[in-house]
């Protein structure tokens, strides 16, 4: 495992360009097998995530290459195989080679994944979705047996009892190439849903309504593709910078941005009283004066972003008075807490809400990363934090924040990543 050390206290200034979306992207290399040609993403995210999906690749004789932002991916050769169960419990998206391998084999088995531990993530949509669709699933030890009679799959009108990201995407990559039309309702509309959908419709896909709450899919024979997939910007990279700039901002310009994503967030910040300058596509941050306390309350697209109430936490503690964080998507989603306390942060969770008090000073200190959000929210902290900050298990933040030290270093932060001999691999 890495550590990530920080000497804080200094005040950042300048610019950096966003990275193309985590949630995006581990969606789209799954969805890369369906493909009959080789597909090509640009501006993928330099993150441990890719890294181990090329891995998961790898190993159905998928070859792929990486350079320069871009990723080529080739599925014409793959072969069904035991996936590498490391790799597979590294992310929580390798869940969906379940429906990218259904699409293809008309049968997948993959190891329960792994990925945050944000609290219970069950998969029963999942699941109810694959069976809608004539799967037969079997869930035994740890891994889940997924197969369809040789009819194979067939379109089903599927209502999801939550709406779920990763289910919605799970059941368009099963039923892109089933017989007949399927349709979700009560589907989840986040952005990244509508990037698979372009990149699966570009290649001759029909779906249709991928941002709405129903979306519809009319299975076809063979997906092709034509063209490089540029992946749209990562909106919890840009939340997580934003709340940095405004925390220990000197003036900050965010590049590659789409501010209609930014919408719940960036109202929030505005309810603050940061004076964000909100372009066509970047933000630029000045520096901040005095804040208001704001209530944040998390929901599904397009609401506040569970991934993003950890991240915004730093900046809520400059606020002028006590703000309150409800996370209704994932309510055990506090690991950030007891951290941001050994660095002398007011902040308590109190009748399931997490209440965040003004804290003049931030001392530096050796933290943990539980999860990917908490580490950005540490990092957040340690920046801003007189003395030095080790965030240990830096490797949650690596699997998702696209080349960070190197865009930190941009802006002036004296951090470091290092090996922690205290946390093995
Ligand atoms: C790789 C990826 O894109 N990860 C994101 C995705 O995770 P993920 O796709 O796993 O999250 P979901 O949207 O599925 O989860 C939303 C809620 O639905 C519940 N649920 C989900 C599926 C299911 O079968 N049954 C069920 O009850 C979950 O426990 C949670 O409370 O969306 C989350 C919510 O925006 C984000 O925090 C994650 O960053
Ligand atoms: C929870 C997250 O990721 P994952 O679903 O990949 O664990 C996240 O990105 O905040």
């Amino acid at each position: 495992m890495k550590k990530m050390i920080i000497h804080g206290g200094k005040r950042l200034s300048g610019e950096l360009t966003i990275g193309g979306a985590k949630n995006s992207t581990v969606a789209l290399i799954p969805a890369a097998i369906l493909a009959d040609t080789p597909v090509q993403f640009d501006t993928v995210p330099h993150i441990l995530d890719v890294h181990n999906l090329q891995i998961i690749l790898e190993s159905m004789n998928v070859h792929s290459t990486f350079e320069n932002d871009v990723l080529t991916i080739d599925p014409t050769h793959i072969e069904e195989s035991e996936l590498p169960s490391r790799a597979i419990k590294s992310l929580r998206a390798s869940y969906y080679f379940m429906g990218a391998l259904l699409g293809r084999f008309n049968r997948a088995t993959v190891t329960f994944p792994g990925g945050d531990n944000i609290g219970p993530r069950p998969i029963d949509q999942h699941i109810k979705g694959f069976k809608a669709l004539g799967a037969n699933v079997v869930e035994k030890n740890d891994s889940v047996f997924i197969s369809t009679g040789s009819e194979g799959l067939h379109g089903a009108r599927i209502f999801l009892d939550v709406v779920s990201v990763g289910a919605t995407i799970n059941i368009i990559l099963a039923a892109v190439k089933a017989h007949g039309t399927t349709s979700i309702e009560n589907a989840a509309k986040e952005p990244e849903i509508i990037d698979l959908a372009t990149f699966l419709n570009n290649m001759g896909a029909k779906i249709r309504g991928a941002g709405t709450d129903v979306i519809r899919i009319e299975g076809v024979d063979s997906l092709r593709s034509r063209a490089t997939h540029t992946i749209i910007p990562d909106r919890i990279e840009t939340g997580t910078y934003l709340s940095l700039a405004a925390s220990i901002g000197d003036g900050i310009l965010l590049k590659n941005v789409i501010p209609e994503h930014m919408e719940s967030f960036t109202s929030k910040m505005l309810e603050m009283g940061v004076d964000l300058q909100i372009n066509e596509d970047s933000i630029f941050v000045p520096r901040v004066g005095e804040l208001n306390p704001i209530r944040v309350k998390t929901a599904t697209y397009p609401g506040f972003a569970t991934d993003l109430q950890q991240p915004i936490t730093p900046l809520l503690l400059h606020a002028d008075g006590s703000s309150v964080v409800i996370d209704t998507i994932y309510p055990q989603r506090t690991q950030h807490i007891a951290q941001l306390k050994k660095m002398g942060a007011d902040i308590r969770v109190q009748d399931n809400l997490i209440v965040v008090g003004h804290s003049s000073h931030l001392q530096g200190a050796h933290v943990e990363a539980g999860e990917i959000r908490s580490g950005a929210a540490l990092m957040i902290a340690g920046l801003s934090a007189t003395g030095t900050t080790e965030i240990s298990r830096a490797d949650n933040i690596l699997r998702g924040y696209d080349r960070v030290v190197d865009k930190l270093h941009s802006l002036g932060a004296d951090v470091d990543i290092a090996a922690d001999e205290q946390v093995p691999e």
